[in-house]
């Protein structure tokens, strides 16, 4: 059993002196009860998402450099759900679930910007990556991307995040559907030797599109002398010509951010063009369906007696709930391995050729071709033919349902 979760998890103190030892295996951590989250990583997924009218904005933009700002203006705004939406008061970010082969995370949001289907998949267990696919069904636009995380410890936990994601934009007016590449930011905890961990994002994304323009961020946290928690500066440029900027965003990704037109140095009144404060635009809530209805590996559904022993701080019970999964687990990778077969990933295939959107657009960001792929397990793209599949096949019976939890959770 790892070591994540149940068998005492001890003090804080015993923990920080495990995370100086780290080996980079997040799963190894032994974590003290009260920082164990119920939340499997594949529920992350949905942070993409949760203001859909922002995410399909950049549909009804005619002029390309524009879009390209609505689709970073969108982009800035997930980072707040993504890294600190589970630590809004700064200083509880907990230890998420770590997903099993073939967790799946389904959900739709139903709001003024119409249907938008999540569909996010555990699709590599060794190592840990979990897929997502977000349709609108009113514009088509469309996100898919894949995400695998690379811990070190120095000073204190630092992890890069492997993988990319693709936005699909089909624009009124044009013939082509845009492409954006978005890269993945790096981040580290904070907090941690106050027993109270949060974090920081560091270093540099960038996005960019198939229409000539790409777009770079930058993160800074709060110095010894100066700078603000959760600062960025970003810049939206014609591709390859970063000194002719069209736009400039600052502030911070928790709170405020401004948008200008032209370089930082024009910044004022006549060239601010949008401006995002999240305490003005809630986010819409994901519906998800109830746990009797769900697929015996939705999350929610499969974690359930997990999340109830860590609900009731039991655990012996987060322990034993949680070793049932991985012996399940893990027996049915030997079942596989004796029959010659490997398991079906339900909604994801990987890129076995050249991937069209890393070639085209990865070296303007500085993505291999390869896309990283021996760190998470292939380049994974959405499969329609699989997603239509399943849409087609009838429900599962509850016997089916019991059988497979059975066989896969041991439950
Ligand atoms: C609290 C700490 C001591 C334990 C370590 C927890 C560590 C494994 C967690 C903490 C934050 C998690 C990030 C999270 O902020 C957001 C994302 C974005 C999402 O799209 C993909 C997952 C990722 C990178 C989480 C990975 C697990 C992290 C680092």
């Amino acid at each position: 059993m790892d070591q994540q979760q149940g068998n005492g998890g001890g003090s804080w103190g015993s923990f920080l002196k495990s995370i100086a030892s780290f080996n980079g295996d997040l799963a190894s951590l032994t974590a003290p009860p009260f920082i164990l989250s119920s939340t499997s990583l594949t529920e992350f997924s949905s942070y993409w998402c949760e203001h859909p009218s922002v995410f399909i904005a950049p549909a009804k933009e005619s002029d390309p450099a524009k879009r390209a700002l609505l689709v970073l203006k969108w982009f800035l705004t997930t980072l707040k759900q993504q890294y600190a939406s589970r630590s809004e008061q700064y200083g509880n970010e907990k230890k998420p679930l770590n997903p099993f082969l073939g967790e799946l995370f389904l959900g739709k949001w139903e709001d003024e910007a119409g249907v938008t289907e999540l569909t996010s998949e555990q699709v590599s267990h060794h190592p840990p990556a979990t897929a997502y696919s977000i349709t609108n069904t009113k514009t088509g636009i469309h996100l898919e991307g894949y995400n695998a995380q690379k811990a070190s410890f120095s000073k204190t936990i630092n992890i890069k995040q492997i993988g990319h994601a693709v936005l699909t934009v089909p624009a009124e007016g044009s013939k082509e559907p845009d492409t954006y590449l978005i890269t993945l930011p790096s981040l580290h905890i904070e907090g941690l030797i106050f027993g109270s961990p949060f974090i920081e994002l560091d270093g540099s994304s960038y996005i960019t599109s198939s229409t000539g323009y790409t777009a770079k961020v930058d993160y800074s946290g709060k110095g010894w002398l100066s700078g603000k928690k959760n600062s960025f500066t970003a810049l939206l440029f014609p591709t390859g010509r970063e000194k002719e900027v069209l736009f400039n965003v600052s502030g911070q990704w928790t709170k405020n951010f401004d948008m200008y037109s032209g370089p930082a140095k024009y910044n004022g009144k006549d060239s601010l063009v949008d401006s995002w404060d999240p305490d003005r635009c809630p986010t819409s809530q994901l519906i998800v369906a109830p746990l009797k209805e769900q697929h015996p590996l939705e999350s929610r559904r499969a974690w359930s007696k997990v999340a109830a022993a860590i609900a009731k701080a039991d655990l012996d019970a987060v322990g034993y709930e949680k070793s049932k999964i991985e012996n399940a687990q893990r027996e049915a990778r030997a079942r596989e391995k004796a029959e010659g077969r490997t398991w079906e990933r339900r909604y994801f295939s990987t890129q076995d050729n050249e991937d069209a959107v890393l070639v085209k657009l990865g070296p303007h960001v500085g993505l291999p071709e390869h896309g990283d792929a021996d760190k998470t397990g292939g380049i994974w793209r959405f499969d329609q033919a699989k997603a239509e599949k399943v849409r087609n096949a009838p429900p599962l019976s509850d016997e089916e349902k019991t059988k497979l939890a059975k066989e896969l959770l041991g439950q």
